[in-house]
């Protein structure tokens, strides 16, 4: 049943006032669609970028450095024995000194650089047009900031970080996913070789470790004439 006394409002008015309103309503939807995006690639504790911009982020400079040719540099860097300052001091504060280590990482850091909540105590920081030695410099300085900062008002433990550094290269193999296992295999060293240091992947292991498309060809032209020399054997 319809209600034939009440006016039937039309979807569109060309009056000026309902053009205002219908542009009120879009630029609120707009705002909120931006501030939805933002969401998505926000670490909610920490505020910093999470683990799915840090992916999409990486793949975008990587593809930069293989137009461009220019350095790129990813950074992985961990809290030291965090299990026992949440074992000590509770997760609540545990989760305080992850906010208060991503405001210090990011204020040591240029605008261009980005800061991204990898996981648990764990954060990636990737170093657009940036070599292997200044990153090193750069994990340094941050390293040493850290060691020393009172990072809460109200606690005294002194809190420490392992850094993997690696860099890419454009005639490497491999992608995010190869980057950062570099870097994550250097962390484990600092963490192996005792905390509170720098690991760096040296420009030989990244040779070492990667074989161009040439020398790829070449290795299969050799794999098929042994194959064929075997068989007419
Ligand atoms: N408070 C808090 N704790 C977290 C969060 N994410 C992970 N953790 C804790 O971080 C701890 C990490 O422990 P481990 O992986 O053993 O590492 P660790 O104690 O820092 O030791 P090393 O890395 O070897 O120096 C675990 O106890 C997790 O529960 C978080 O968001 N908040």
């Amino acid at each position: 049943m319809t209600d034939s006394s009440r006016p039937v409002e039309p979807l569109y008015c060309p009056s000026q006032g309902q053009e205002c309103l219908a542009q009120q309503e879009l630029t609120a939807l707009r705002e909120q669609v931006a501030s939805l995006a933002e969401q998505a690639h926000t670490d909610a504790l920490t505020g910093v970028y999470n683990y799915r911009h840090f992916r999409q982020a990486l793949s975008d400079e990587i593809e930069r450095v293989q137009r461009t040719g220019q350095p790129l540099a990813l950074v992985l860097a961990d809290v030291d024995h965090f299990k026992a300052f949440n074992d000590t001091y509770g997760h609540e504060q545990g989760n305080r000194l992850l906010k208060a280590l991503a405001e210090q990482l990011s204020c040591q850091l240029r605008r261009l650089d980005v800061l991204c909540r990898f996981g648990g105590e764990e954060f990636a920081i990737i170093l657009p047009g940036t070599a292997l030695n200044l990153a090193q410099t750069v994990a340094e300085r941050i390293r040493a900031h850290i060691a020393r900062q009172k990072l809460l008002d109200d606690c005294d433990a002194q809190v420490s970080m392992s850094f993997g550094v690696a860099s890419f290269k454009p005639e490497n193999l491999g992608g995010v996913t190869e980057l950062t296992e570099l870097a994550d295999k250097q962390l484990y060293r600092a963490k192996e070789q005792g905390r509170n240091r720098v690991c760096v992947a040296e420009d030989g292991l990244h040779k070492a470790e990667s074989v161009t498309h040439e020398e790829k060809a070449v290795l299969f032209a050799m794999l098929r004439d042994d194959d064929q020399d075997e068989h007419q054997e």
